[in-house]
């Protein structure tokens, strides 16, 4: 077990005790006081974890947190509308559609119904596109706080080749987009990729992101390659239990890695730590406050 464990729990807590801090100034200096609005559709029982954590650690940074719960059969009018009042509502700097959405919603149409300037996630088409040319724009959480703990453990990731396995809009084409803005040589690697093991043998960063679970054994991985497990797989873990588990095989990855992110308390924490983060990275540019350093991309 040589790899050092890269602690995204501790880290986490660190990024939101530095967005705390901008929010106690945002309120001393300003008189303002962040919002994000998050909004769940449906009862999904994971969701609705994540939203009630997402809640609980908003208004633990001192932000206000606006939960807006539908009905898995609300219509994609009544969403609509519901967004549109959160984007001229001057109290919301932030607002998240949980994701996935029930089937009988258009993501792409909900996504981009999101004002840009309010979009935390960075899903929307003009921060995809911003993100993609290299220009100011909100960045996906989880993909921002993998570079985070990349850039802590690094410092500098310029030439390295760096693998991302899986091409999801979420996670793996903005991961890539920000290895190559850090000048890291990149791979997008997906299920079609011939010769998986060998392409990822190559690679002084692996980021794993494909949502299978224990996927990427340790002989895929270079001897001291850095390895951030996106993966948050739910398993039978016997006596009907389950437990969590990343799309890398810890154990033997551990063994030949120089640092790995775990699972649980990896990537997850990053994710809404950088969301947090967002939100107030919105709330600054929305008021014309200089925004907070290290924060963003
Ligand atoms: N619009 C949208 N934005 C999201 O960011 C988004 C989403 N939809 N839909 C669902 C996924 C999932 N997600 C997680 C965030 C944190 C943890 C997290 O903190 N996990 C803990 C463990 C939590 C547990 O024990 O279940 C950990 O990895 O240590 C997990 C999952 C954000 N998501």
């Amino acid at each position: 077990m040589g790899a050092q464990i890269i602690d995204g729990k501790a880290f986490a807590a660190k990024v939101r005790g530095q967005v705390a801090d901008h929010v106690a100034r945002l309120k001393s200096d300003h008189g303002i006081t962040p919002g994000l609005a998050v909004v769940l559709v449906g009862e999904d029982p994971a969701s609705q974890v994540y939203v009630r954590s997402k809640g609980k650690m908003t208004v633990e940074v001192g932000m206000n947190s606006y939960e807006h719960k539908l009905d898995p059969d609300t219509s994609e009018a009544d969403l609509l509308a519901l967004i549109a009042q959160l984007n001229t509502d001057p109290e919301v700097h932030g607002i998240l559609v949980q994701l996935p959405l029930p089937k009988h919603l258009d993501e792409d149409l909900v996504i981009n119904s999101i004002d840009p300037a309010k979009d935390v996630d960075g899903f929307h088409i003009s921060n995809v596109g911003l993100l993609g040319t290299g220009q100011k724009s909100m960045v996906p959480c989880t993909p921002l706080g993998c570079l985070m703990m990349l850039r802590e453990y690094h410092g500098s990731l310029s030439g390295m080749d760096a693998v991302v396995i899986g091409r999801s809009n979420i996670v793996g084409k903005p991961m890539a987009q920000l290895l190559l803005g850090d000048s890291c040589t990149v791979t997008i690697a997906h299920s079609r990729t011939r010769d998986l093991p060998d392409v990822v043998r190559r690679a002084d960063i692996v980021v794993a992101a494909v949502g299978r679970p224990e996927m990427v054994p340790g002989d895929w991985i270079k001897p001291g390659a850095t390895v951030i497990d996106v993966g948050i797989n739910r398993v039978d873990a016997g006596e009907s239990k389950t437990r969590l588990v990343g799309d890398c095989d810890y154990d033997s990855c551990a063994e030949v890695a120089g640092a790995i992110t775990p699972v649980p308390g990896g990537v997850g924490p990053m994710t809404i730590a950088c969301l947090l983060a967002n939100t107030v990275t919105a709330c600054c540019r929305a008021n014309g406050v200089a925004e907070p350093e290290g924060l963003t991309a």
